[in-house]
């Protein structure tokens, strides 16, 4: 398999390659040149499983031979050793047509901890097998951040800096971030909000000088290892949800912001997993709740919710989508993200808009309707949802039909965002991993949104 840009002036890369170029150097994004195809009967195969083994077999169609399998066997063990739960990613039946999908069991309790622990085994062993030098520049909204960093903290050969958006993620995600001392990590707490951390990190992988002469690697879902990993369980959660759908179909609800972990499922949907319809759930930052039901993707202005990892108006891997959707032409998608940068919005025609909605549906949950749900189900089905997980809930809602289940994503654990928990006068236990976090002293820079002054701190902390 190889690796092209989503805007077509890159050579075809293999996997490895790809992973450390993460942004693509066109300033496009890396996809596989072909979507490898699942027939009906490996996917039957594949339904009975374990994690550990559905990861092998779906990376091993997009891998070659440039991991040999004892070796992904490994990586893959020593990943998911951190997870508190034997299944990595259980699945919750809530009622007849509802089910959840657990996905913070790992060490930061939330879902990137499922594709990052991987990447930091990965970047480990490229370090010492290839003696690459690894310096992470990642940007988060609190989540990622705080699972890059467990991935690779005290790791030899590999350095990383997270850029956040000061006072705007919640406190644990602060201190899971802040708390860690080791001197391969460094944080900056950028004035600004999470957009702004995102664009300067684009910006600084797009100038290719800067990232060559800094060994620049990225851990955001700008790289293509972390959309696959996603991929994973989405395929597990499909087959747990068969064991009792019936005839029924098989939706998901997938909390969203940076569009990485929906097109995860897009990419599985594409590969044959017969997903029906792919939810998209946002906050009340909804530019995707509006391009699926209008056809014009328009970056609004940013607004602070109960859910903060998805303060989010400018979705990374929609460009992912999009060179799906004009049919693979990169000069299509380069002639689109230049409407974006020229003129703020890009739209589609009616007739287009229909097959957006053949593979979508969306909905941004307001702040209301995301504490109104945490108290109902917390009252009908004693389940304690995180307000991301609220804004699942709520699309699955609108958005299941008579005959159709769904699996709705629970993203993060609800003691990452007491913050609004406590406002639905819910008390809750804190795991210990979490309560511990409290008495630690912090380290972090808080630094202006100015991309001179985040470059000088990179120069001096990657030296
Ligand atoms: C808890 C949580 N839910 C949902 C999301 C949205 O995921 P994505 O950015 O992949 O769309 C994020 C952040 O990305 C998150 O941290
Ligand atoms: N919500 C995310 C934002 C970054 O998304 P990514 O999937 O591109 O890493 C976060 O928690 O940082």
């Amino acid at each position: 398999m190889r690796y092209i840009s989503t805007r077509g002036r890159v050579e075809a890369k293999g996997f490895i390659d790809t992973v450390l170029m993460g942004l693509a150097d066109d300033g496009g994004l890396m996809v596989p040149e072909q979507i490898p195809q699942v027939p009906v009967a490996t996917l039957e195969q594949w339904a009975t499983l374990s994690y550990r083994e559905l990861l092998l077999e779906v990376f091993a169609l997009y891998i070659n031979d440039e991991i040999p399998r004892e070796d992904l066997e490994q990586l893959v063990e020593r990943s998911y050793a951190s997870f508190r739960h034997p299944e990595v990613t259980p699945v919750k039946k809530i009622n007849e047509s509802l089910s959840i999908l657990e996905l913070f069991h790992g060490p930061t309790f939330a879902f990137k901890d499922v594709a990052l622990q991987f990447m930091g085994e990965f970047y480990s062993y490229v370090s010492k097998k290839q003696n690459e030098i690894i310096h992470i520049l990642g940007a988060t909204s609190g989540d990622t951040g705080a699972a890059a960093i467990q991935g690779v903290r005290g790791k030899e050969g590999i350095k990383i800096c997270i850029l956040h958006p000061h006072q705007k993620v919640s406190k644990v995600q602060e201190l899971q971030m802040t708390t860690v001392d080791d001197e391969n990590v460094l944080n900056l707490s950028v004035k600004g909000n999470f957009d702004d951390c995102q664009k300067v990190i684009k910006d600084l992988f797009a100038d290719l000088d800067f990232k060559g002469k800094h060994h620049l690697r990225a851990i955001n879902s700008i790289n293509f290892v972390r959309i696959l990993a996603q991929t994973v369980y989405y395929f597990y959660a499909y087959f747990r949800a068969q064991e009792s759908a019936g005839t029924k179909k098989i939706n998901v609800s997938v909390p969203s912001g940076n569009f990485g972990n929906i097109f995860s499922g897009f990419l599985a949907k594409k590969m044959g997993l017969p997903i029906h319809k792919l939810i998209i759930a946002t906050n009340e930052n909804n530019i995707l709740e509006r391009f699926v039901k209008t056809g014009d993707y328009k970056p609004g202005d940013f607004k602070s919710t109960y859910s903060p990892s998805m303060d989010i108006q400018v979705a990374s891997n929609f460009e992912r989508y999009l060179y799906y959707f004009v049919g693979e032409d990169a000069a299509k998608v380069s002639e689109y993200m230049n409407n974006l940068k020229t003129e703020g919005r890009i739209v589609i025609s009616a007739e287009d808009l229909q097959r957006v909605q053949q593979d979508f549906e969306a909905l941004g949950a307001s702040n209301e309707q995301c504490l109104e749900l945490i108290q109902k189900y917390k009252a009908e089905y004693d389940y304690l949802l995180d307000p991301h997980t609220a804004c699942g809930i709520a699309a699955y809602e609108a958005h299941n039909g008579a005959d159709e289940v769904c699996v709705t994503f629970a993203t993060a654990h609800p003691a990452k965002f007491d913050e609004a928990i406590r406002l639905v006068d819910i008390k809750q236990q804190f795991p210990a991993e979490i309560e511990q976090l409290f008495s630690k002293p912090q380290h972090q820079q808080v630094v202006e949104h100015d991309e001179a002054e985040i470059v000088r701190q990179l120069e001096a902390f990657y030296a």
